[in-house]
């Protein structure tokens, strides 16, 4: 892909303006980032040595609320990523309907190369030198890739010293034990799941005649995997970083994840081990697994992962996009063209943001959910607003994705209108 990251999600934008009445200014508003942070954090590392890692962190647009985000530790993250990463978030949460903006946070590193103390001080580090950037009613951090409900709680103990006082809503996807939300991790994909069952209803598609293939074996991949798996879904191949594997009568999802976590020992962070090490199966690479003839292709790992060089070759009816911006809109075009239908990351993967909203409110109540609580509610959003895109989408004759930006692009136009603009200020 020549152009940037965000160059290409901000184009996503451009058919759904076609559809919606909302002023020059409002579109003018939603091209740029409210406020960028690029910092430097020092990491005194087991070895003595002084390393410094750069870390970022983007309010994309807060008119809905304050912005929310996760932090993302990944060698690729850079700030063209992290500001489309929180343009997402922004479309995301308004097609949710959650009081928040987007933002998004990252730390370029291979975290998989620091030790546990090494990631605590680093983790640290990064909430010392956003900390005025950050706050329950600013900014609010969450886990992305390669970040888990551990660093979030160092990150909220973090910012609690700094501030003198207990502030668990700084922080969601934090450990139950110190006011994380019961449901968070498993949040992503139980959201997903609940839409990919609403849309199976419609295509009248049962679960064993449905085969699946899922890039990406990780908090929102495996998770997903198994409750398909559950439910009668026939999962046949999986990924991680190293590679994949099939098996055309179905994968035991829940032995391949307990091997996964067998192989990470019970001191590393990250798994090392791979579900290729998994004897018996055939092992594919990632490339190879997003052309397998499924039914049902669900990327789960990183972004750009279907360009015009394989969209031709993407045999699968359905995609659901679990992890964000895994599609390039030139291969969106070549997919609708392919008649394949793809339902988009800021409806599908949205269960996550929606149970830490769930979080944040019950951090400020100092009351919390039960299980099913949290499951329920989760449920009712994310079929509400599936049906509301699915509506819109077939009013307009629209793809699933245009259909989402016209609603998300619907309730932020209206909160920026009603906000004002912002082009003077009364009392500075
Ligand atoms: N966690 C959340 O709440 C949410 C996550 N998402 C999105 O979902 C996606 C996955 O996030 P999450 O599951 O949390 O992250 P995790 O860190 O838990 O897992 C990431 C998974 O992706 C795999 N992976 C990494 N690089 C590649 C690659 N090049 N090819 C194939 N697989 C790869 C990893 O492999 P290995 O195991 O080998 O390291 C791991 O299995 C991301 O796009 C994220 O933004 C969206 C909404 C919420
Ligand atoms: O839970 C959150 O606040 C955000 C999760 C996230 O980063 C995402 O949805 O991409």
């Amino acid at each position: 892909m020549d152009k940037n990251l965000f160059t290409d999600a901000s184009q996503r934008l451009e058919k759904a303006l076609n559809y919606v009445s909302i002023s020059d200014d409002a579109i003018e508003h939603l091209k740029y980032a409210k406020a960028s942070l690029q910092v430097s954090i020092p990491v005194r590392m087991d070895d003595g040595s002084l390393k410094i890692f750069p870390g970022y962190r983007v309010r994309y647009d807060d008119t809905r609320g304050p912005t929310k985000g996760g932090v993302r530790y990944h060698p690729n993250v850079g700030l063209d990523e992290v500001t489309s990463l929180a343009f997402w978030m922004t479309f995301k949460c308004a097609v949710l309907n959650l009081p928040f903006g987007g933002a998004k946070g990252g730390i370029t590193l291979n975290p998989k190369r620091l030790s546990k103390l090494e990631l605590e001080r680093l983790s640290r580090g990064y909430v010392n030198a956003i900390a005025d950037f950050i706050g329950p009613n600013v900014d609010i951090l969450a886990p992305d890739i390669y970040t888990n409900s551990m660093i979030m709680g160092w990150m909220m103990d973090q910012y609690s010293i700094i501030q003198r006082q207990i502030t668990p809503a700084v922080v969601t996807g934090k450990p139950v034990t110190i006011g994380g939300s019961l449901g968070r991790n498993t949040a992503t994909a139980t959201g997903a799941f609940y839409v990919i069952e609403n849309i199976m209803a419609k295509f009248d598609r049962l679960p064993r005649e449905t085969t699946v293939a899922i890039q990406g074996f990780g908090n929102a991949g495996a998770e997903l995997a198994e409750l398909l798996a559950k439910f009668g879904y026939k999962v046949v191949a999986v990924s991680d970083s190293q590679g994949g594997i099939y098996a055309k009568q179905g994968l035991d999802i829940p032995s391949i994840r307990r091997c996964k976590q067998f192989i990470k020992g019970m001191q590393a962070v990250y798994c090392e081990g791979t579900v290729c090490s998994i004897m018996e199966h055939q092992v594919l690479t990632n490339a190879e697994l997003l052309t397998l003839d499924v039914d049902l292709l669900i990327p789960a790992a990183l972004e750009n992962q279907i360009t015009v060089e394989n969209a031709h070759n993407i045999q699968a009816r359905f995609i659901f996009e679990v992890a964000n911006g895994p599609i390039t809109s030139e291969a969106d075009r070549i997919l609708e063209e392919q008649g394949i239908y793809v339902f988009p990351d800021i409806l599908v993967n949205a269960g996550g943001v929606t149970v830490s909203y769930f979080e944040w409110v019950q951090n400020r109540n100092g009351f919390y959910w039960t299980l099913s609580e949290v499951n329920q509610r989760l449920k009712e959003k994310m079929i509400e607003e599936t049906e509301n895109i699915w509506r819109i989408s077939q009013e307009f004759g629209v793809s699933m994705r245009t259909a989402a930006y016209i609603h998300g692009l619907n309730r932020l136009g209206e909160a920026i209108n009603t906000k004002g603009t912002r082009d003077y200020y009364v009392n500075g």
